[in-house]
């Protein structure tokens, strides 16, 4: 084989690895994200033992770091980052690119080598989908979040003063959820979300419908497992919106992050009076979640004042509610202690 094709192998298989160690850094030490860690270690091992059905020591041997031409010819800005979405975004890029160029490179020698390396670089494109939306919806949400469901109530104007008290008292996301509304009437309860939520920090959520958030210029809604998928949701929503899903499991909870989820529900923690539940995972999940997923994760089902504290001490410091809000004289008041109780932990 020719020496400038091994040298051409081994500074692509270089910059290859180099590139996805820095993403492995960041994620691991900066992130302390064990799921996305473990991800693009597995990456890592494929292409390692891709690399090793070549001449390690030939490629070694063909190297020529001082008479290579690139060297001299850097960009400006090759030594700076403007932010951590930049420094994940040049080092995925310069990993896909090594990929490519070992791809193609490696077709002159082996197709299934080659193929290996194609395999590599789609790997490499979901596992930046997953980290570069890990990381910007962990600054999306606060650590410690409060997010209430509520139905429709008797009326407008009854809906209207629940969220207005929700609002006063900063909770960071409201989802309109109820089953039994006509779409008009669910419409029109959801514009006067929108009306109260917007300029507020409070974001609206529309449960189930992607079409009425779509319509009502919602910031985003929440689907279930056996629902539109979160591709399916963000195609009718359009892009810069949020998409949210329900996992009831950790392998539902590590797919959420493949598919590119801007959070999860984790639950049902506990017995609830919204909702009837069989089966209950509890704080064993929320456990499992916290240990090893950042993707902000929100604790459901049967939360109140008297119970978050396990919440938290399992790790999960986002809760979502319902019951405990929509029943108490005042909801405001409700939400400021679970903040509360969240923060001290
Ligand atoms: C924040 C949050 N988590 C979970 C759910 C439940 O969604 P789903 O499983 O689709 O069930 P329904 O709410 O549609 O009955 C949720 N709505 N919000
Ligand atoms: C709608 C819903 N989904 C859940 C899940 O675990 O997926 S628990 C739940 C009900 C949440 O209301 P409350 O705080 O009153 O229990
Ligand atoms: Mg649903």
């Amino acid at each position: 084989m020719d020496i400038s094709l091994w040298r051409t192998l081994d500074a692509a298989a270089n910059r290859a690895s180099e590139g996805l160690r820095v993403i492995e850094d960041f994620v691991r030490y900066g992130q302390n994200d064990v799921f996305l860690t473990t991800e693009l270690k597995s990456l890592r091992h494929q292409l390692d033992s891709t690399l090793q059905r070549f001449d390690r020591l030939q490629a070694i041997t063909s190297r020529d770091t001082f008479g290579d031409v690139g060297t001299t010819v850097q960009g400006k800005l090759e030594h700076a980052r403007s932010g951590w979405s930049d420094l994940l975004t040049a080092n995925f890029k310069r990993l896909q690119q090594a990929l490519r160029s070992l791809e193609e490179h490696a077709k002159l020698i082996d197709g299934e080598v080659a193929a290996n390396f194609e395999r590599a670089r789609y790997l490499a494109y979901s596992l930046e989908k997953m980290v570069m939306t890990t990381v910007a919806a962990s600054g999306v949400f606060p650590e410690v979040s409060i997010y209430v469901l509520t139905d429709g109530w008797a009326d407008g104007q009854l809906f209207d003063t629940f969220v207005a008290q929700l609002v006063e008292a900063e909770v960071e996301v409201i989802q309109l959820r109820d089953k039994n509304l006509d779409d008009r009437t669910l419409l029109v309860r959801a514009e006067l979300l929108r009306k109260r939520t917007a300029g507020t920090t409070t974001k609206m959520i529309l449960n189930d419908r992607a079409d009425l958030a779509k319509v009502s210029g919602a910031d985003g809604v929440h689907v279930g497992q056996e629902e539109l998928t979160v591709s399916q949701a963000r195609s009718v929503l359009g892009i810069g919106k949020l998409v949210g899903v329900s996992t009831h499991s950790i392998d539902q909870a590590r797919q959420a992050v493949r598919d590119g989820a801007d959070y999860i529900g984790i639950g049902p923690t506990f017995p609830s009076g919204t909702k009837t539940f069989d089966a209950f995972p509890g704080v064993d999940l929320l456990r499992e979640v916290a240990g090893e997923i950042t993707l902000p994760g929100f604790a459901i089902g049967g939360i109140d004042l008297g119970n978050v504290a396990k919440v938290s001490a399992a790790g999960i410091r986002r809760v979502a509610v319902s019951g405990c809000v929509s029943k108490a004289d005042d909801p405001g008041m409700v939400v400021r202690q679970l903040r509360e109780k969240c923060q001290n932990m």
